[in-house]
């Protein structure tokens, strides 16, 4: 009896996660594999519309973007009764936005973040992608309990990097940041940009210039560090969001030099001037991780 819906058949709904004006998530749990997924059930978009093309983008992007730990992984999506079901790889950390709400991140909690994003980041730009709205509602994490070293030994003697690596994805980080809600996402080659949360949006951007879309997404990175680390609430216009994107990032007191550094440098007003994504991969900052 297929025309009872796939949804209701193939999961139960464990509970509400999350409720926008694209949709509904469900937390559900698989009747068949048993596991818990993340599934997102939106209206089903008008042919031809803007909507249509983003929910179409969000699948194409997960397809492309197969397995990786600092992604959140996509399993399946379908169409039924007039909406969108979309299931994903279930977090059970909750959202960055949700995890600062009681306290503001430390410099080490920081350094895990920006290393686990900045992985996402790397990886998504690798494939020639962007992703167009990276802002704390859309980084997740999940907790490891069974966090151990589940890389391949390194040799200690290796340049050190290596061990750094270990190290921050050992089991006394016993957390995982990845990046979710791929509707954004676009081609760097033949971009159909859909501006994201203004909050986070980089100046080049609302004027149209996209020209480096990898840079945009370093800006909303950068200015998401700065929310996090107790820069916020985020203006949405007027002076103070200008301010923010003319070089006048005021320093976060409770981060090093260095932090307030990179920050500034992530969210420089010329998109040139940002690091890549791959620079801060090897960024001294990040392999500044006190030894044990
Ligand atoms: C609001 N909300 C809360 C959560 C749980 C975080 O612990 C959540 C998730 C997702 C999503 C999501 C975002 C965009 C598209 C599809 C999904 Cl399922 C939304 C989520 C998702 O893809 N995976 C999630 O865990």
């Amino acid at each position: 009896d297929t025309n009872i819906s796939r949804f209701k058949r193939e999961f139960m709904q464990v509970s509400v996660i999350g409720v926008g004006e694209f949709g509904v998530v469900f937390q559900c749990v698989n009747r068949l594999d048993g596991c818990i997924y993340a599934i997102k059930k939106s209206k089903k978009p008008v042919a031809g519309s803007s909507f249509e093309k983003r929910a179409l983008n969000e699948v194409w992007a997960h397809a492309v973007l197969g397995k990786h730990d600092n992604v959140v992984r996509y399993y399946s999506a379908w169409a039924e009764d007039d909406h969108m079901l979309i299931q994903n790889e279930f977090c059970d950390g909750g959202s960055l936005h949700a995890r600062i709400q009681e306290h503001c991140l430390g410099e080490s909690e920081l350094k895990i973040l920006l290393m686990h994003v900045i992985e996402g980041l790397r990886y998504i730009h690798s494939n020639d992608l962007v992703h167009m709205d990276i802002k704390p509602e859309n980084i997740f994490s999940t907790m490891n309990p069974t966090a151990h070293k589940t890389q391949p030994q390194v040799s200690k003697d290796d340049d050190g990097m290596d061990s750094v690596y270990e190290e921050l994805r050992s089991s006394e980080n016993l957390v995982t940041y990845k990046i979710g809600d791929l509707g954004h996402v676009t081609s760097v080659n033949e971009p159909y940009v859909e501006e994201g949360d203004c909050r986070y949006l980089s100046k080049e951007i609302l004027q149209e210039d996209y020209s480096n879309l990898f840079k945009a997404d370093i800006f909303s990175l950068g200015i998401t560090l700065f929310e996090v680390a107790g820069g916020g609430p985020l203006p949405k216009n007027g002076p103070e969001w200008h301010k923010l994107r003319n070089g006048e990032v005021p320093a976060i007191p409770a981060l090093s030099k260095d932090f307030n550094e990179l920050i500034a440098q992530m969210m420089h007003p010329e998109p040139n001037e940002r690091p890549s994504s791959m620079s801060i991969y090897s960024h001294p900052i990040l392999s500044a991780v006190d030894s044990k």
